[in-house]
């Protein structure tokens, strides 16, 4: 019997007998009171159902991961809820090892370490475990997201989508995301005369640049409905009536904006398409230009509704999270001096003001990247990935009944104090500097080859920022291009101040933040 499961046990026995003294006490008063009708009867059978239960979950958590089952009905709820999500995991962790359940009040597994989650991402591979989306999730996407399809018909839509995303291609953009950032900032830097911004303006800027990347150029009265439509669609995620569509509920006018958001899309590729012929500019180099004429494996491409899932998945999907990763670098950028100065430099070094960017230089300008890397680890704009069992798994001598949740942890796999021994928790840059760099601490990683074996370019386990496996993230060299365009031309023409922040853990990792701009004269 291990360590765990005697804890495990223990919690078990305990409240089991807490339930059954608490049952035949409230039994005795029903049999005193002469009826079983009573009050103290119905608790008494509350506390029978408590103590079989207990019973069962005794014997049937015996090869099952350890945690927590707190109280009946709510489970672990009350302290996910009231306290910091982070630690609440965070604690878990340092008490029942890498893997672990919690209960809030479903029942899942965390994997939180490297080696669990290659584990996962070789058995999703395989065809064991599958992604699993709240049902309200699924549905809000559709039938054809990328997100919502398994196995061939997954591998095939990544297929046709994934060339727009990759990183030879992304380059394309460059130029576009390069000019609307440029419009973006100076737009920012007018109205921060005259009152602080909130990152909620990142919200509206990432789908600008998402937009400006597709088409080429940007509708702003069509971009600033389809931004209303979309968090009315985003809010439909959760909804206590479910899949329901009762009139006025969450869900109900989240597919009503899903309906509109598709009319508009629809609308785009039609006009597209008129504007755009096979072999133009825009057809060439746009991620519609590519999705609309290029034909995906033999021949086949998406038909117009999967293409118009496909987009709005990948919409949703850089949406939030760039939003996130700009909000958290500018939190980091105003507190960290050091950090800061050395961007401002190698900006300087690297970076004309009035010529276009250079994508060589932007992709291996150590600092920028660094500072990149690092305010994704500490604050990783996706959390977690959720995941169930096809069928009935072992692993490290644990079982995983068929259709157990699992969720794979980003942030404590980025935190891992097995990979990430200096400091884990904190903000340090010069953790990703590469080993030449004047700037590079060889303390901060305790063996020498620690900081190859960490290396987030190549998207490892160990660095499991954009997911990892068969749906490891389609638009990371995207968003990649988008935050560094951003940061550089922030710091090279303005002076950030950024006045509070604070933390938003969900839905989406970041730091929201209250800023100001100001041109800089010289
Ligand atoms: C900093 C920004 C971003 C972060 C941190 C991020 C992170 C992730 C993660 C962790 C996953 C895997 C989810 C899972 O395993 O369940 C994922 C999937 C995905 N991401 Fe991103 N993402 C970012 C930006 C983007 C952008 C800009 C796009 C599109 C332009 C995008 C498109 C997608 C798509 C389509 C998937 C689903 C892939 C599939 O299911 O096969 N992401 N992303």
């Amino acid at each position: 019997m291990s360590f765990s499961y005697y804890e495990v046990a223990q919690e078990h026995v305990w409240k089991g007998g807490f339930y059954l003294a608490l049952c035949v006490y409230a039994f005795s008063c029903a049999q005193s009171s002469g009826s079983f009708l009573t009050w103290s009867a119905i608790v008494g059978v509350f506390m029978a159902i408590c103590f079989f239960q207990e019973l069962a979950l005794l014997f049937q958590r015996r090869h099952l991961p350890p945690g927590r089952y707190g109280l009946p009905l709510i489970r672990e709820l009350l302290w996910f809820v009231i306290g910091n999500k982070m630690d609440f995991f965070a604690e878990r962790k340092k008490k029942w090892g890498a893997i672990f359940n919690v209960s809030i009040p479903f029942t899942a597994t965390i994997l939180s370490e490297q080696e669990d989650l290659q584990w996962l991402f070789q058995m999703e591979r395989k065809g064991f475990i599958k992604i699993s989306w709240p049902a309200t999730v699924v549905a809000t996407l559709g039938p054809n997201a990328i997100a919502n399809v398994f196995g061939e018909q997954h591998r095939r839509l990544r297929a046709f989508f994934q060339p727009w995303f990759s990183p030879a291609f992304v380059e394309n953009y460059l130029g576009v995301i390069d000019v609307t950032v440029q419009e973006e900032l100076k737009e920012w830097a007018t109205l921060s005369s005259s009152s602080t911004l909130s990152s909620d303006v990142f919200k509206l800027f990432a789908l600008r640049l998402f937009f400006a990347a597709s088409f080429g150029k940007v509708d702003e009265q069509m971009l600033i409905t389809f931004h209303d439509d979309f968090k009315t669609w985003l809010d439909g995620f959760i909804s206590i009536t479910g899949t329901v569509r009762v009139p006025g509920t969450r869900f109900d006018q989240a597919m009503a904006a899903r309906e509109r958001i598709l009319t508009t899309i629809d609308h785009l590729i039609d006009q597209f398409e008129k504007e755009n012929p096979e072999g133009s500019d825009l057809a060439e180099n746009t991620v519609l230009g590519r999705c609309v004429y290029a034909s995906g494996e033999d021949g086949l491409c998406p038909d117009r509704s999967q293409l118009k899932d496909g987009l709005l998945n990948i919409i949703f999907a850089g949406h939030d999270t760039t939003t996130g990763a700009m909000g958290s670098a500018i939190y980091h950028l105003a507190h960290q001096s050091v950090a800061r100065d050395a961007l401002l430099e190698e900006i300087n070094n690297l970076f004309s003001k009035s010529t276009g960017l250079d994508m060589e230089k932007l992709k291996s300008a150590p600092v920028l990247n660094a500072i990149i890397w690092e305010t994704m680890r500490v604050d990783p704009p996706v959390l977690a990935g959720p995941r169930r069992t096809e069928q009935e798994l072992v692993y490290k001598n644990f079982r995983f009944p068929m259709n157990s949740l699992i969720f794979y942890s980003i942030s404590l796999a980025a935190t891992d104090p097995n990979a990430y021994e200096h400091r884990p928790l904190e903000f340090d840059f010069r953790r990703f500097l590469p080993k030449d760099h004047k700037l590079y601490d060889p303390t901060i990683w305790n063996h020498k080859e620690s900081r190859d074996i960490v290396d987030p370019a190549q998207g490892r386990a160990n660095y499991p920022i954009f997911g990892g496996g068969s749906r490891i993230c389609l638009g990371k060299h995207f968003a990649l291009l988008e935050l560094r365009v951003f940061l550089v031309r922030l710091f090279q023409n303005y002076e950030l101040s950024v006045e509070n922040g604070t933390k938003a853990w969900l839905p989406i990792n970041t730091w929201n933040v209250n800023f100001q701009l100001l041109k800089k004269t010289t």
